[in-house]
């Protein structure tokens, strides 16, 4: 039987291929308003420390052909086609659909690589995705979140377990496992936004899943901006958390991200490592899903279900 083409759509943040990127995509990330010198420094300072640029890239291409692979290798009534495209840099979200018209394809699925919604987030995208597909007359069937898909909650789990399972016998007993996700203006609230209870639920579900009873909550990577953000920021929850209720271990799990970048590698391996070097406690941080197979595997399974599903 002749199998049914379908266009994959994988939407990811981006990230500069290289140093002259940065003002461009930062100006982009600002919509349209150039940082300032200072501003654009202190972004070029913070990926020269993770080694000049983010190894985000890479990872998105390679989550994707997996995706696209894995896909394939588990049904036979689709053949899907991979597109990436990109909230700040090219190929910019336009430029996949734009693709996806010229290559004649007139039915669609898309997921956005960050497991919780919001309406600055995946809204977003879904959005710029829906406007160009109306263009060429894709219908698009979009996976809105996906914080609690089984395999996503296995692989935190797995992480954390085998992490707890390194620790000495003190470290573990003083241990606390910090949950966290990309911070965003508390003014989403005000419109009844899911993402910090998505987050919370993503949280519970890890946390009984792996035994551990100590967890908390935190928010990370907050903007420069004169409103308020989400809180508590995972530094201040880390220093608050060591004097108010003695823990002297750190487990951080960014599972609002997915993969190896900025966030990651700056926010969490330097800030948060430098406050628990200040404080005499125990760093650790999982390895992040990556293109690990439980991970790729359930990213399958959520756009299957997205597929099957009518409207
Ligand atoms: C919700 C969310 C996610 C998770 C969901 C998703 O993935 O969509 C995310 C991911 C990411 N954010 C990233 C990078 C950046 N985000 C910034 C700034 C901002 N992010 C925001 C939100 C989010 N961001 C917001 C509201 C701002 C402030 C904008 C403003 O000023 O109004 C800035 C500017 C400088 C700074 O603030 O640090 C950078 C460089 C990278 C790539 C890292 C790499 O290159 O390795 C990734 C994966
Ligand atoms: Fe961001």
């Amino acid at each position: 039987m002749e199998k049914k083409k379908i266009g994959l759509l994988v939407m990811a943040y981006g990230t500069p291929y290289k140093e002259e990127d940065i003002e461009p995509y930062y100006t982009h990330i600002r919509h349209g308003r150039k940082p300032s010198d200072e501003q654009l420094q202190d972004l070029k300072d913070r990926y020269k420390a993770i080694g000049g640029t983010s190894p985000l890239a890479k990872i998105t291409e390679e989550q994707t052909k997996a995706l696209e692979a894995k896909l394939n290798e588990i049904q036979d009534e689709y053949e899907f086609k991979a597109y990436i495209g990109l909230k700040h840099i090219s190929p910019f979200i336009e430029d996949a659909v734009a693709e996806m018209g010229k290559d004649g394809i007139k039915e669609a699925v898309s997921i956005v690589l960050a497991p919780h919604y919001s309406t600055f987030s995946v809204k977003s995208y879904n959005t710029r995705a829906h406007e160009e597909a109306a263009k060429y007359g894709i219908e698009i069937k979009s996976v809105e979140s996906w914080y609690d898909a089984p395999g996503f909650i296995q692989y935190w789990a797995d992480r954390i377990q085998e992490v707890y399972a390194k620790m000495s016998d003190v470290e573990r007993e003083k241990a606390v496992l910090v949950v966290s996700a990309h911070s965003l203006p508390e003014k989403i609230l005000q419109n009844g936004d899911p993402y910090p209870d998505q987050l919370a639920e993503t949280a519970k579900l890890i946390s009984d899943k792996a035994g551990i009873t100590n967890y908390e909550l935190g928010w990370q990577s907050e903007g420069n901006t004169p409103d308020p953000w989400l809180g508590p920021d995972v530094q201040d929850l880390t220093r608050s958390l060591y004097e108010e209720k003695g823990y002297r271990t750190f487990v951080y799990t960014p599972v609002g991200f997915i993969a190896d970048h900025l966030e990651v590698l700056y926010d969490n391996d330097y800030e948060c490592k430098v406050v628990c070097d200040e404080l005499g406690a125990s760093y650790y941080r999982p390895p992040m899903p990556n293109t690990h197979p439980l991970f790729i595997e359930t990213l399958a399974k959520v756009v299957q279900n997205r597929v099957k599903r009518d409207a």
